[in-house]
């Protein structure tokens, strides 16, 4: 039996953040705009802590300016808003990203609806969900956008190919199927009650899990030759007392029946904060009216 081809989401995300360096010295040099962007964590969640840096990290190495907003745990509702409001009106703000999950006593959504649309980079808010369902052009969320990448430099065009999505978050689910919909795909999003998943899984030419069960969907459940893109981030513990990040498939399973497969880590995860400087980038040049090309023109 071959093995799956892995599909390196380090070195695609490397090339892309290369391309984005690019063009942020082209529009730096060219019309003194630096993009920024503001990353805000309610709460002191190690983990979280981690990803913002992170993203700040990268986001400088890619030339951008970045706002890092680290409020405790018990922050009003009110004085997130507030915060908001400010980096709505900031000149040197371009994207706002608030982590989520957030504390229970703030509403989520009111939150995600009080960034402008226009700076909401994560593509969270209504007035981008409708322009994806719609078919117009606005900001795409950053993981499947990624997710997408990594399809359509594996396989070119989609076009007639059947694709499951097993979850139906705001965050991945529905916006994976929105973007395989418009690349012509025929979809099924699974998600707790559907029967026979297995079955269903079987039938798809492209497998999209974002679960958030550590290792759930099964090696034999996947067609042969099937392409995989596991979009879980699951920590488990490992031996020695340590951890480790395993994803929504049984690699070790799947490896040996798909085509192929993108691993976890190195998989979708890098390519999420690629996309998120990419929509950045994106939301910068169209505040500022600026005519660059789009990275990839099919977005
Ligand atoms: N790589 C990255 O950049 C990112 C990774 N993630 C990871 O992706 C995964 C999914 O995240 P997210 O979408 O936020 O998760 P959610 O918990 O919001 O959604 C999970 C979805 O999976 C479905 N589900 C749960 N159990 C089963 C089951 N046994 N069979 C079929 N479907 C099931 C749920 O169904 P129902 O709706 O019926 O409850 C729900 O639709 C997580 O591992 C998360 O860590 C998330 C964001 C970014
Ligand atoms: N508003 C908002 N937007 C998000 O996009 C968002 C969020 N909230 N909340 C949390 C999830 C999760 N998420 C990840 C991003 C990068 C990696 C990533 O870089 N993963 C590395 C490994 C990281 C590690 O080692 O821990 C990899 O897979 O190779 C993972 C997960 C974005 N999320
Ligand atoms: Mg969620």
């Amino acid at each position: 039996m071959t093995q799956a081809k892995l599909i390196d989401g380090n070195a695609f995300s490397a090339g892309l953040r290369d391309e984005i360096t690019a063009r942020v010295h082209e529009i730096r040099d060219g019309h003194r705009i630096t993009p920024g962007l503001a990353v805000v964590l309610v709460g002191e969640d190690p983990a979280s802590q981690v990803y913002v840096r992170n993203k700040n990290k990268r986001a400088a190495e890619c030339g951008m300016t970045s706002f890092e907003h680290i409020l405790p745990a018990d922050t009003p509702e009110r004085h997130l808003l507030t915060l908001i409001e400010g980096l709505n009106d900031d000149p040197m703000v371009h994207g706002i990203l608030v982590q989520l999950p957030l504390p229970r006593h703030i509403d989520s959504q009111k939150v995600i609806e009080a960034i402008r649309p226009d700076k909401d980079v994560d593509g969270f808010h209504p007035w981008n969900v409708g322009k994806l369902a719609a078919g117009g052009v606005g900001l795409i969320p950053c993981t499947p956008l990624g997710s997408m990448m990594m399809l359509r430099d594996h396989l070119g065009s989609l076009a007639g190919m059947k694709a499951i999505v097993v979850g139906r978050s705001n965050i991945v689910g529905k916006p994976m199927a929105h973007l395989l919909i418009r690349e012509n795909c025929t979809v099924t999003v699974a998600h707790s009650q559907t029967r026979d998943l297995p079955g269903e899984v079987r039938a798809a030419d492209i497998v999209i899990a974002a679960v958030g069960k550590p290792e759930m969907i099964k090696g034999d459940w996947i067609k042969p030759g099937a392409t995989v893109i596991d979009v879980g981030i699951n920590r488990v513990a490992a031996e020695g007392g340590k951890t480790r990040l395993v994803g929504d498939v049984d690699f070790a399973g799947a490896v040996q029946v798909a085509g192929a497969i993108t691993p976890v880590p190195g998989g979708v995860g890098p390519m999420t904060i690629a996309c998120l400087l990419r929509n950045t980038l994106t939301a910068a040049a169209r505040l500022h009216r600026l005519d660059i090309p789009e990275a990839h023109p099919w977005n």
